[in-house]
């Protein structure tokens, strides 16, 4: 059971078909709904034979009929393009990452795909910004930077890095994983890195290579989540993104004072912390342009 897997030196997709939707109750029992997104539903199942505990994302799509012409505004490809688009970068894109959630098996029928996931607690960065020190706060966040370089390295951009699409292994909440390439993007011409071969030319049409906002897409974006994602952990709480789209002195002049328990608590934080927040948060603390993925990285908070 693997749904990545390597045949020589080329990255393959191995997918079991389903003859009916009852039919993945031979392979997985569901247990309970663990989350509800966009586009379907993510179960705690257990393996009918191992007996094992995993996540399954359930998705459902339109069948799409041979021919069929599609309207841009109920275009059924559409969803059937972004789910396709997941399952390769986790699949194939991806080499392992012990912070980036890790494919089992993948399975489909004519209208669901099943995507088997290691299974994580149900804890989140939101629980876990309460109880963020410098040292637990240092060490998770360098977490969420190596594997955002790392995604960036193969080409691929999160676009949607935020405390729910950050989960922990476990209740002590000391190892965290990226979850969540729904909205994700591949562009080749990025990569710097290429597992097992892989070609995208095999895999995608170049359009569907394009994601929701892919005129806009790039690394920034993460960088820009991942400064919000630091404002949350210095805080000690989830952060309301909007108070903050202003540098200081303009948020100031207009009388928008900000909350106390929005401030990066120093009490707590090193200086070097809230450095790095002045170089990748929200404009209302940051002292110039974003800076690059490399720059992040070699921060001395961080190093
Ligand atoms: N591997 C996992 N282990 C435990 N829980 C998970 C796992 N993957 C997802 N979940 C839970 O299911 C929820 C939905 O998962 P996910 O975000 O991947 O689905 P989605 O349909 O793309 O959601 P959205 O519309 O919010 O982007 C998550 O917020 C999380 O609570």
């Amino acid at each position: 059971m693997a749904g990545r897997e390597r045949e020589g030196n080329h990255a393959f997709i191995r997918v079991k078909f389903l003859n009916g939707n009852g039919e993945i109750n031979r392979y997985y029992r569901r247990l309970h709904v663990l989350g509800e997104g966009g586009y379907g539903k993510t179960y705690e199942v257990e393996h009918v034979r191992n007996g094992r505990r995993y996540a399954m994302k359930v998705q459902k799509f339109e069948r799409v009929a041979p021919g069929a012409v599609a309207t841009s505004s109920t275009d059924p490809f559409e969803d059937v393009r972004i789910i396709y688009k997941e399952m390769v970068i986790l699949n194939l894109i991806l080499p392992r990452h012990r912070n980036i959630i890790n494919i089992k098996d993948l399975l489909m029928s004519v209208d669901t795909v099943y995507i088997v996931l290691e299974l994580c607690a149900r804890k989140c960065l939101r629980n876990f910004y309460p109880i963020a020190n410098n040292r637990s706060g240092r060490r998770i966040f360098k977490q969420i930077v190596q594997a955002t370089h790392f995604l960036h390295q193969h080409g691929v951009i999160h676009m949607d890095l935020h405390s729910e699409n950050v989960l922990f292994t476990d209740d002590t909440m000391t190892e965290s994983k990226i979850i969540d390439f729904g909205l994700a993007v591949y562009k080749p011409e990025l990569a710097v890195r290429v597992h097992a071969n892989f070609n995208h030319h095999q895999w995608f049409d170049i359009d569907d290579l394009s994601g929701l906002i892919q005129d806009y897409s790039g690394p920034h974006e993460d960088i820009q989540a991942l400064g919000h994602i630091l404002h949350c952990i210095l805080a000690g709480t989830e952060v309301d993104p909007e108070r903050f789209e202003q540098p200081r002195p303009e948020a100031e002049a207009e009388g928008e004072g900000v909350t106390p328990a929005y401030m990066p608590r120093m009490h707590i934080f090193d200086r070097e912390a809230k450095d790095l927040l002045e170089l990748i948060g929200p404009e209302y603390f940051r002292r110039g342009a974003l800076p690059t993925m490399d720059r992040v990285l070699t921060h001395p908070w961080l190093a």
